[in-house]
């Protein structure tokens, strides 16, 4: 694929990926674009459709999943999630850099593409404080947030293998994880301002 060399942000639910990721947002508004994936999880208060994910029923998205729309897919904590091609496409074609908010097994998948991004997992500082992040971020019953701690610790035990990540950030300090976040990342912001002065 074509352009800026897109980013993979992984880790367990409620590490920090979407908080990171607003702030890069905000932070180099025309650089960055967010990849909207589909899922068939019900929206949470202020999620709109198109922005935050595409909402869809398990027909619509297998239907599309069987019709090579997606990059990747996965089941994860009750619901389906994918990449649809065109997802990328949509951010790769205003020349800005993609980002794909995605679980270990979307990571995995992401792999065997040729899609080659930059590969971050951002990681609580203990399984107790992920509880209580997810827990105070009020978004989950009591059996999604024990399904999701499940499944973290099995995100932290697979995230070790070497190689998977490009770099582990512990968000423990929103800012000195945003500062490490944006590091790894200058060499592709700095090559995406330079294209858009030429
Ligand atoms: N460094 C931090 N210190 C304290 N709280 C944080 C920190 N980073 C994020 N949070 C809070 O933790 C909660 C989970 O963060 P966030 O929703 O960004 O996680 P996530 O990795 O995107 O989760 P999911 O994969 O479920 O979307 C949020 O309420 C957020 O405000
Ligand atoms: N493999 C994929 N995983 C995805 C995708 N979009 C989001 N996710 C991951 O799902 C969990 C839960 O997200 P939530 O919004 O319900 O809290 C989280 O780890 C995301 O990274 C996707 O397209 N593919």
């Amino acid at each position: 694929m074509q352009g800026p060399r897109p980013v993979v942000l992984s880790g367990p639910s409620g590490a920090g990926k979407s908080t990171l990721l607003k702030k890069l947002l905000k932070d180099y508004e025309n650089i960055f674009g967010f990849s909207v994936s589909h899922t068939t999880r019900q929206p949470r208060p202020g999620e709109v459709n198109g922005k935050d994910y595409h909402f869809v029923t398990r027909e619509e998205m297998q239907k599309e999943i069987d019709a090579g729309e997606f990059i990747e897919h996965a089941e994860f904590s009750g619901n389906m999630y994918g990449t649809s091609k065109g997802a990328v496409q949509a951010v790769q074609a205003q020349n800005q850099i993609c980002v794909l908010d995605i679980d270990i097994q979307g990571v995995k998948n992401i792999k065997r593409t040729d899609l080659n991004p930059i590969y971050i997992s951002v990681q609580p500082p203990s399984i107790d404080i992920l509880e209580k992040r997810l827990r105070d971020r009020k978004t989950e019953t009591e059996e999604s947030l024990l399904k999701r701690l499940t499944a973290a610790r099995v995100d932290l035990e697979l995230s070790k293998e070497p190689g998977l990540f490009d770099l582990v950030i512990i968000n423990d300090d929103l800012e000195k994880a945003y500062s490490e976040l944006k590091e790894v990342l200058l060499e592709e912001i700095k090559k995406t301002q330079e294209s858009r002065k030429s």
